[in-house]
């Protein structure tokens, strides 16, 4: 068989044929390959000026030094607490054998006490560590060496987080000690499940050898919170580049000064996630744990590559922290007016908190997680981490445009040869999510801050079909919604009509929380009554009947909505009393067909409506029977006012 003749030649302009000359253009300076490859790479800008301007209360140190410094700082953050030992560490790609070979940056062995003769083979051996990487060279790392990552058609990473893909909430423990047995909320119906010191050290010692077993580990110095007096040193020592990089899109990435004077964390999360739990370990019920000790200021995680606990454990910390800086830590997304106007969205997955927060009107402060201190509010985080099924460039283009080049796209399916992401496939999880620096949203707010918020706006996605599409909250009302934290979910995506399932999470992130909600809750009413905040509930599900014979109201009157809140002209509507909520219904909305503002006009059944406005009220009422005997702030007027700002009937 004779093989197709190959032509070299190429046709130009119509008749006229040239030869192909592979040496035609300018020749490479370098004589060798290994010459043009040292070409190629540039010698970073050192972080430390040499001779240059030096803060006037830290001496000039060498570049040499400050790396030193480093290493040292995370030799003892890996140290076993057995063997007192940190493991030897340099800097750097172990793939790139030069940096063990020649210039190693040796680290003194990291020593609590006197030297030991405690030898093991991981005190022989080097532990690589890849500090603080940039989104290309994360990107190269994952690409090499972790299977399931690949870059879409439009640059983003698309990586695959394992066997859970989403929070495992019941493998989530807190260390119960004479501190924490009192300041934190245990018991029923907290997120808070207790482990004792001695079991979170053997998971500790399990992280910590898994990753010292290791070539390579990753390790990330970030902040949290825009507040800069507020602010919260975090490291993540990780074993993916997946979760480096998540963590270097979803915290505050500091500046090449930050990062010298970063010094010690404030907290540190050891990521083994792909390392499980040993189950004869006490306490363990399953091979996933997720380990907090606050006294340590340390988080542990085995046994699950889900990056969100990342996300979600420095929220619980920041849960922790923050109020005892009399700083309400708020699970809401968060924009501000071109008046300076801010508004904060509460509500549980799915009810709206990144499609209204993003709004073409508006600043974007942040999507999911914040600070109200004296100072008016701040985002705690560097970056949004979006829901993806069924994203569409028409309804969400600032979410879709910024899933681009450095974003972290999770559990998505894609085109094998073309790499177009098919944001309608469930076929790994429902749960797809992209994680992307907030910059990548054109309108972001930078820095993430405002001041006091005017509206607090609770969003529920009654799938009951009986609140209304909006209103107006008094503070008692107020902090009653906040408290019960109330959605619906639609049973299921099978065949047939399900019962709406009604949700209830304390403070619209009962997950998140490690004091009682009603601290919380008497922040918020502390602050909203002194600012001035008006509370807003906002049905974005069902109207016209419950979730089968209803439709869920329309995204645009939503939207309406929330921009009559925002231009204080809803404020000034008149407003008629509903029966069993108590909540007061404007009659009229610029943009809103009026008969949809009130639940009842839109059955044609009023019957079945008021059968399932008494189920709804009911529900209610169950569950904030865990509540009633709870005092909320200093006097008991405001908890007698909450407890009757529920349901009546
Ligand atoms: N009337 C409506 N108001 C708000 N969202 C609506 C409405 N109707 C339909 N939707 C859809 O509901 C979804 C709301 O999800 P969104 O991602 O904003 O929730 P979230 O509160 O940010 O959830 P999570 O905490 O899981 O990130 C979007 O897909 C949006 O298009
Ligand atoms: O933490 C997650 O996995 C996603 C999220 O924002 C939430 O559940 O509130
Ligand atoms: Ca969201
Ligand atoms: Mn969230």
């Amino acid at each position: 068989m004779r093989l197709a003749k190959i032509h070299t030649e190429k046709k130009v302009d119509g008749d006229q044929t040239v030869v192909c000359h592979d040496d035609s253009g300018p020749t490479v300076k370098a004589q060798t390959i290994h010459e043009l490859h040292s070409l190629q790479k540039k010698k970073s800008a050192p972080t430390t000026p040499i001779n240059g301007t030096k803060s006037s209360f830290s001496p000039t140190i060498s570049e040499e030094e400050l790396h030193k410094q480093q290493l040292q700082s995370i030799s003892a953050s890996l140290a076993s607490l057995t063997r007192e030992t940190g493991p030897k560490l340099v800097k750097g790609d172990p793939a790139n054998r030069k940096a063990e070979n020649q210039k190693v940056t040796h680290v003194e062995h990291y020593h609590h006490h006197a030297p030991t003769l405690n030898i093991s083979d991981s005190a022989l051996k080097f532990t690589h560590v890849l500090y603080n990487l940039s989104p290309a060279e994360l990107y190269e790392q994952a690409i090499k060496y972790e299977k399931g990552s690949f870059i879409t058609s439009t640059g983003a990473l698309a990586t695959l987080s394992g066997a859970k893909t989403g929070r495992s909430p019941r493998d989530k423990r807190v260390v119960k000690d004479k501190t924490t047995e009192n300041e934190l909320w245990w018991g029923k119906g907290s997120p808070n499940i207790e482990m004792d010191e001695q079991t979170f050290l053997v998971n500790r010692e399990r992280a910590v050898d898994y990753l010292n077993s290791l070539d390579k580990v990753f390790v990330n110095d970030q902040f949290l919170n825009w507040d800069p007096e507020h602010r919260i040193k975090v490291r993540i020592v990780s074993a993916r580049a997946y979760h480096s990089l998540f963590m270097h899109n979803m915290c505050i990435r500091p500046t090449p000064e930050e990062l010298e004077s970063f010094g010690s964390p404030d907290f540190t999360i050891y990521n083994a996630g792909k390392f499980p739990c040993n189950r004869f370990t006490h306490y363990m019920t399953s091979s996933t744990s997720i380990d907090i000790n606050l006294d340590r200021k340390e988080m542990v995680i085995l046994g699950t590559q889900y990056a969100g606990e990342m996300k979600k454990g420095l929220f619980s910390l920041m849960h922790y922290l923050m109020p005892k800086r009399q700083i309400l830590s708020l699970h809401s997304g968060c924009n501000v007016g071109k008046d300076g106007d801010v508004a904060l969205f509460f509500g549980l997955s799915g009810t709206g908190k990144t499609t209204l927060s993003t709004d073409h009107n508006r600043y974007l402060i942040g999507d999911d997680e914040h600070c109200w201190s004296e100072n008016g509010v701040s985002n705690i985080e560097g970056g949004c981490y979006a829901k993806c099924i069924d994203l569409s460039r028409e309804k969400e283009p600032d979410i879709w445009n910024a899933i681009k080049f450095g974003t972290v796209l999770e559990n998505i399916v894609f085109d094998e040869h073309t790499r177009e992401v098919d944001y309608s496939d469930k076929s790994v999880t429902e749960n797809t999510r992209a994680a992307y620096p907030i910059e990548y949203i054109p309108n972001a707010k930078i820095p993430c801050v405002g001041p006091h918020p005017r509206n607090v706006i609770l969003l529920a996605c009654d799938a009951f079909g009986v609140l209304p599409p909006v209103s107006k909250l008094s503070l008692a009302q107020t902090m009653y919604h906040f408290i019960s934290g109330y959605t619906a979910l639609v049973a299921g995506t099978e065949e047939g009509v399900k019962e709406p399932q009604a949700t209830f999470s304390a403070c619209f992130g009962a997950a998140f929380i490690m004091l009682h909600p009603t601290k919380y809750a008497a922040m918020l009413a502390q602050k909203m009554q002194k600012h001035g905040a008006t509370g807003w509930l906002v049905n974005t599900g069902w109207s016209g009947g419950s979730y089968g014979s209803g439709n869920r109201l329309k995204l645009a009157y939503t939207r309406k909505i929330i921009d009559s809140i925002h231009s204080g002209e809803l404020l000034k509507a008149n407003y008629t009393k509903s029966e069993v909520f108590g909540l007061e219904i404007p009659t009229e909305i610029e943009g809103v067909p009026s008969e949809i503002l009130d639940p009842q006009n839109t059955w044609s059944d009023k019957k079945v409506y008021m059968d399932a406005l008494l189920k709804l009220g009911g529900l209610f009422k169950k569950n904030f029977e865990g509540f009633v005997n709870y005092q909320i702030g200093e006097d008991n007027q405001l908890t007698e006012e909450i407890l009757a700002a529920g349901p009546i009937f």
